[in-house]
Parts: C-alpha cells; sequence; structure tokens
C-alpha cells in the first residue's frame, strides 16, 4: 500500500549503501512520553503525538551511528497538518544524513495539477542519473514520468488541484531540496503496490535535504519542519503572503 508520508532517513533514494530511502520508513516507532519541549505554538490548539526512534542492533550494524530522532505530528483544529523532526547525534563521532517527508497528495488528475515555487530553480532528474538541470516553465505541470530533486527552493510551495478547486500549501524549514515524483503509466505497471491507474490520482512533493547532506557532530541536533494546509483555489499567488508571514 502506498500513500502517507513516509519518513527518508538517513539516506534519500538509493545514494548510498542502505536499502532504499533508508530504514526510518521501515520501524516500529514508539511513543516519546516525555519529549524535550518544543514552542508553546508547536502544542497550542492541536492535538499531536510524539513518536521516537532509535537504532536498533541490525541498523547499527549498516550505519553505525546512535541518534536519537523524535517525531511529532500534530493536527490543527482547521485540518493542518504538522510534523517536526529532531534528530540528535548521540554519538562520539559527526554524521550525515539526508532526509525527506516523502509526502503523497491525493489529487483529481495529475494532468490537472501544476506547482508553483519552484520555477527557475535547478533540478536533479533522478531519470538521467541526476543530472542538473534548470526549470523552464512558469509552473511545473505533468504530461509523463517525473522524478527530480529541486534545490535551494523557497519554503513555501502551492499545489493546485485544478479539478478539486484545491490548492496544497506546504511550508517548510530546514530542508532545502523538493523532490517531485509521479512514475506515471509504465513504471506504475511495474510496480506491485500501485493500482495501473493510479498514478493518475496521486503526487509526491517532499520537503527534503539530500542535495547537501546534513552534518551532525556530538550532541547536536536538526530539526525539519513541515506543514501541509489545503486552502480553496481561488487561491492565488498573492495568498502565499499569508502563509509566508
Ligand atoms: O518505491 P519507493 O522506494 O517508495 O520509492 C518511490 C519513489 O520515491 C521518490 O521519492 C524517488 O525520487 C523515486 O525515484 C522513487 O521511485
Amino acid at each position: 500500500m502506498r500513500g502517507g508520508i513516509p519518513i527518508c532517513f538517513p539516506q534519500f533514494g538509493n545514494c548510498g549503501s542502505l536499502e532504499q530511502h533508508g530504514f526510518a520508513r521501515n520501524k516500529m516507532w514508539s511513543i516519546d512520553n516525555d519529549p524535550p519541549p518544543l514552542h508553546p505554538s508547536d502544542s497550542d490548539g492541536k492535538v499531536f503525538v510524539d513518536l521516537l526512534l532509535s537504532p536498533a542492533e541490525e541498523d547499527l550494524k549498516c550505519w553505525p551511528h546512535c541518534f536519537e530522532f523524535r517525531l511529532r505530528v500534530s493536527l490543527g483544529m482547521n485540518g493542518d497538518l504538522a510534523m517536526i523532526s529532531r534528530i540528535r547525534n548521540i554519538d562520539a563521532k559527526p554524521f550525515n544524513f539526508s532526509f525527506a517527508y516523502h509526502t503523497y497528495l491525493s489529487v483529481s488528475d495529475i494532468s490537472e495539477v501544476r506547482i508553483e515555487g519552484l520555477e527557475t530553480l535547478d533540478y536533479l532528474d533522478n531519470l538521467c542519473q541526476r543530472e542538473r538541470f534548470t526549470e523552464q516553465g512558469d509552473a511545473i505541470t505533468f504530461e509523463s514520468e517525473v522524478d527530480r530533486i529541486y534545490l535551494g527552493s523557497p519554503n513555501i510551495i502551492a499545489v493546485i488541484d485544478h479539478e478539486k478547486k484545491r490548492t496544497f500549501v506546504i511550508k517548510k524549514e530546514g530542508l532545502p531540496d523538493v523532490v517531485v515524483w509521479n512514475p506515471w503509466e509504465k513504471k506504475s505497471k511495474s510496480m506491485t503496490d500501485l493500482g495501473d491507474e493510479e498514478y493518475k490520482q496521486m503526487l509526491c512533493v517532499d520537503g527534503a535535504a539530500i542535495e547537501r547532506q546534513i552534518t551532525l557532530k556530538p550532541g547536536e541536533e536538526w530539526t525539519g519542519r513541515l506543514e501541509l494546509s489545503v486552502v480553496p483555489s481561488s487561491y492565488c499567488s498573492d495568498d502565499l503572503d499569508h502563509f509566508r508571514s
């Protein structure tokens, strides 16, 4: 089954010696009953759960670094979803990692969707051995398979679904890159957990840190935040200012 927001950590994709997208997404996390405090605005008016991932012995064999990964998932009264990841190095030596919130969005029809906020950026094309290109379009639209890592993106991205007349607003912090992925027809047919036609109703837009790995020295902590809101598509670019503030 595909969907949700799998966490890609400590590796994105197959660039490294670990399993695709790292081990975090395949682990059982525990409930963190006593997490270090966050800002009150991360709790007020929200329901949330705090989760903890620590490396198991088998993880340390393939990635020999001791860490604590704390994840808060919260839902606001208005339906906004927020995810806060805090990764701490509790080892005696530094380590590097890549990260992505592999966010599956449900869309009416991929051909009717456009992404704003990535225009003019450079991207690495996973379909061309991660060759670097510059985005030329005014907005990103879809008519074939797309698998790209946009680099140095703004902290707010809009995914506009014309048919449903709704816009996903993705706000992020600590996550300079954005992955855009749709497998399209041929690849969908080769995927056992995606129906042949289901690529039409999905789009992955991930807040990520991939091009430049995050380095944590002993005792250091990194935070990566993602917020997902849905607004009516009467939305226009000026409305982004509301989210920027
Ligand atoms: O099948 P997986 O491991 O969940 O990965 C799905 C896709 O995830 C995307 O983020 C990658 O850019 C694609 O290359 C990959 O195919």
